[in-house]
């Protein structure tokens, strides 16, 4: 028998770690925009679920944003049919009105019909094709947007979106070999034009940025950024939880936080801590920025006797009676 190619073995094995400790029951789900990157996740479900004793299927998402997307979408759905896989479904999804830039309008759009396909099926998982470039160009554009450790962190490899488990199994695994995997098993890929479109930061960050970094620095820097956001998140993880206990601690009684509790604290903590209780408070957690942390520590440290913390969500946090407390705007 012929050896088995490396970047499809590479994958496969990736796959199957990902899919080994599932609780047993409904199917993975692998969301596939037709890309490299996601064809070769979903031809290697296809190959690994079934000798894991699960059922494996696909859902296509079509933004209806260009001119052939129902056409790719469906040829998609029609692959997914012919190697196995099964629910298929094609999403035809609405983006136009939503808030937000069309990017991100488009991802809200996407997440949430992928999600609301795992929950009809009442999928064990769903598995997106992220890969180690883009858990590099995520942290590069954390770094550049100075959006501190919770960014550089990255995308995580399993994290719950709306109760369903959302997998990235392929964050270890290189653009190039998805590209090779596609090429060994004889998959064209679809080449989405806004990855080349130079308006989206990311795309600057994939076409010039990251190559640039490779030359500069050596070919090691694609895995030492991702390396970087593993160990992030690790140290996010334990200093979360030490934020999660300084929060328990420093509750008042009567509703609201001690300002003493929270003075004693290590600023990095005292952050977090405050962090966290914006968003217990109600504050929407896309909306809430370092400024507003900032404003509430302000309230901690550098208190005159008056002055207030907005937060985003209509919310004011004042300092009173030795306590931080949300009052009505
Ligand atoms: N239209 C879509 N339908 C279903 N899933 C999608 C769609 N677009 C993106 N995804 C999922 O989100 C992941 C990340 O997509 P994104 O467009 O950010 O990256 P990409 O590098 O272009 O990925 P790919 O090469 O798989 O398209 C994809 O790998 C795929 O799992």
């Amino acid at each position: 028998m012929p050896a088995l190619a490396p970047p499809v073995a590479t994958i496969r094995v990736a796959v199957r770690r990902a899919l080994t400790g599932l609780p047993a029951g409904g199917p993975v789900l692998v969301a596939c925009s037709g890309g490299a990157d996601s064809l070769a996740l979903a031809a290697a479900t296809a190959f690994v679920a079934p000798r894991l004793g699960r059922s494996a299927g696909l859902v296509t998402v079509d933004h209806g944003l260009q001119g052939g997307s129902a056409e790719r979408a469906a040829a998609v759905a029609a692959w997914a049919e012919g190697i196995g896989l099964a629910p298929v479904e094609c999403v035809r999804v609405e983006v136009a009105g939503r808030p937000g830039g069309p990017e991100a309008a488009a991802r809200a759009a996407r997440y949430e019909a992928l999600v609301a396909a795992a929950r009809r099926h009442e999928a064990a998982a769903l598995l997106t094709g992220h890969t180690r470039d883009d858990q590099a160009e995520t942290v590069l554009l954390a770094l550049a947007r100075g959006a501190g450790p919770r960014g550089l962190a990255g995308m995580p490899a399993r994290r719950d979106a709306d109760g369903v488990p959302l997998l990235r199994p392929l964050l270890g695994v290189g653009r190039e070999q998805t590209r090779s995997a596609c090429e060994v098993l004889g998959l064209a890929p679809w080449e989405d034009p806004h990855n080349r479109d130079p308006s989206y930061a990311r795309s600057r960050i994939r076409a010039d940025v990251l190559p640039t970094l490779v030359r500069a620095l050596g070919p090691g820097v694609v895995d030492n950024l991702a390396r970087t956001a593993r160990q992030v998140a690790a140290d996010n993880a334990v200093l979360d939880q030490l934020a999660g206990e300084a929060l328990g601690g420093a509750r008042h009684t009567g509703g609201g936080l001690r300002v003493e509790a929270l003075t004693s604290l290590p600023s990095a903590l005292r952050g977090r801590v405050l962090h966290c209780w914006a968003r217990e408070l109600g504050a929407p957690p896309a909306a809430l920025s370092h400024r507003h942390v900032a404003a509430l520590d302000a309230l901690v440290t550098e208190w005159r006797g008056q002055g207030a913390a907005y937060l985003p969500g209509g919310l004011r946090v004042v300092r009173r009676a030795g306590r931080l407390v949300a009052v009505g705007c």
